[in-house]
């Protein structure tokens, strides 16, 4: 947000201290948020996306903002989640260096809006969010997890009702919620918590920008029961909760923070049609239905 926000973590300080995370995305919208939020509360946090110079500048910002005693606490690594041997490189890099990885937030990802969705297109999307967080909590766990246990918070989309010019999107995250279930019962044994946090329509510069202008999150707001759009922080607390100790007994769940918008009513309007086959014999009987 360019604006000040007005929210402040509820959690107490140095509730993360000595702890070590990663947020894919972390430098930008809800990414920097949680990076912020954990970082000011005692965490290490390793920022990972595809831009270097985007993570470089927020890590430079963020670690101004805490006593210089204790910077830096947030540090850069460009990784694509796409691709299986940067994000191996990335789980190395931060237990070589930081000592552990008590955390993972798969956040990075995206997609495009598109009633046409073509196969390059599709695969992008679904390879962006669905197999790049399987292949960050594969390594998470293989890296680290398995042995020490840890906590991981997966970032999806409000794709309950479906996800009309969307699909891909839609497809890939309701993969990505049913996958966190799985992982929940097959990584239990080994002290492993993981849940997803399901955002509604979150107001940042940089989402804004990818969909050419703040009036697309605008047009949703017909759609939310609180009327106004959420914010980044607001996102951040509730993944911050989920890693916390308070969330010691929450596993394979979805958090929704969305101000009611996934269960009232959907943004996608049907055209009048009547191409739907007819139940009865008779027509007159028919156009009664
Ligand atoms: C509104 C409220 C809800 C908000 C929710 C949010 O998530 S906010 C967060 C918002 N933040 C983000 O979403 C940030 C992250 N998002 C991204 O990086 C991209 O959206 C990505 C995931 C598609 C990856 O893209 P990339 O370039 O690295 O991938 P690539 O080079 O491998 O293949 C690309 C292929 O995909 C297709 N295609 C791509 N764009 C469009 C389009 N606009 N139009 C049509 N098609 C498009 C095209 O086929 C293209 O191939 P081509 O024709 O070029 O040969
Ligand atoms: N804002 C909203 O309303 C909603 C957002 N979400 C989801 O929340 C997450 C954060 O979005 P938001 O902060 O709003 O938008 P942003 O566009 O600011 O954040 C997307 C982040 O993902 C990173 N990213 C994208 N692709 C990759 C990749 N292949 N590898 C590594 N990192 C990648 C980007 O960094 P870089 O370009 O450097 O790779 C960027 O930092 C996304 O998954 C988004 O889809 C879900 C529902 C609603």
């Amino acid at each position: 947000m360019a604006a000040a926000s007005m929210i402040r973590s509820v959690f107490k300080k140095e509730l993360f201290s000595g702890k070590v995370a990663i947020v894919t995305g972390g430098a930008t919208g809800l990414g920097r948020a949680i990076t912020e939020e954990l970082s000011s509360l005692g965490c290490k946090v390793v920022i990972a996306s595809r831009r270097l110079e985007n993570l470089e500048k927020a890590a430079q910002e963020i670690n101004e903002a805490i006593p210089i005693s204790l910077r830096p606490r947030v540090f850069p690594y460009q990784c694509n989640i796409r691709n299986e041997e940067q994000v191996k490189s990335l789980m190395k890099y931060t237990i070589d260096t930081h000592g552990a990885l008590d955390y993972l937030v798969n956040n990075g990802g995206g997609q495009f809006a598109s009633p046409a969705i073509s196969a390059k297109g599709w695969l992008a999307v679904v390879e962006t969010n669905l197999t790049g967080t399987f292949y960050c909590c594969k390594h998470a766990y293989n890296e680290w997890m398995a042995g020490h246990g840890g906590a991981i918070v997966n970032i999806i989309a409000d794709m309950y009702k479906g996800f009309p010019n969307m699909a891909h999107t839609g497809a890939a995250r309701a993969g990505v919620q049913n996958l966190m279930m799985s992982l929940a019962l097959e990584w239990a044994d080994c002290g492993i918590r993981i849940n997803c946090v399901s955002p509604g329509i979150i107001y940042s510069e940089t989402a804004a920008k990818n969909y050419g202008g703040r009036h697309v999150f605008d047009e949703g707001l017909h759609i939310i029961p609180a009327k106004r759009l959420g914010i980044p922080e607001e996102v951040s607390g509730a993944v911050c909760f989920l890693l916390s100790p308070a969330a010691s007994y929450i596993t394979g769940t979805t958090i929704k923070v969305d101000g009611g918008q996934s269960f009232y009513r959907s943004p996608f309007t049907i055209p009048e049609h009547n191409s739907f086959p007819p139940p009865l014999e008779d027509p007159e009987l028919n156009s009664k239905l």
